[in-house]
């Protein structure tokens, strides 16, 4: 299986890619892991409606360029579907076994995801009404992809 997340900006803090690089090296055990980081689009910081939405399209565009027709897309998104751990774990397993071997994460930047990325997604992801910031979304994500593989495994990491 490949893992691959799709994330708008650049990663800044140390203490966050020390993390994601620690669930990332777990997980190399079990599935080949990228990320492939976009630009974000540079905006100031009050826009209007159709100024947010011609930078989500943006961003939107350069998301959708690192995704292939046979990738299997789970958009992250607040208004998403929520699940439990168990849950999600046995999807990612359950995907495999339908020969979806490429599975994408897509995160969005600091306004969202634009509706064409909602469209081309196969499913959304969401953890919860609470807005993180996208670069400790991607530390979660990351961490809870990790604890998919272990639940799958019987690991008592999951308890
Ligand atoms: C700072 S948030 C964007 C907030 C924006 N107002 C929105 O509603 O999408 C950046 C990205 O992180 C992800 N994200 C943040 N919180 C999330 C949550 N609770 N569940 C799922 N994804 C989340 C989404 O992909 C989002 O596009």
């Amino acid at each position: 299986m490949n893992i691959k997340i799709v994330a708008v900006g650049k990663l800044k803090e140390k203490y966050f890619k020390q993390g994601i690089a620690e669930y990332a090296k777990r997980l190399s055990r079990f599935t080949k892991f990228t990320i492939v980081e976009v630009p974000d689009e540079k905006a100031p910081e009050t826009l209007s409606t159709a100024e947010i939405s011609q930078v989500k399209t943006k961003e939107g565009d350069r998301i959708l360029s690192k995704i292939q027709p046979k990738e299997y897309v789970y958009a992250l998104a607040i208004e998403g579907k929520q699940r439990p751990s168990e849950v999600f774990a046995k999807e990612l397993s359950q995907l495999t076994t339908y020969g979806h071997s490429d599975i994408t994460f897509v995160i969005g930047g600091s306004l969202g995801l634009s509706p064409e990325v909602m469209q081309r997604a196969d499913d959304t992801l969401s953890f919860g009404k609470l807005t993180l910031p996208h670069q400790l979304m991607r530390l979660v994500l990351t961490e809870q992809i990790y604890r998919a593989f272990m639940i799958n495994s019987g690991s008592p990491y999951h308890k």
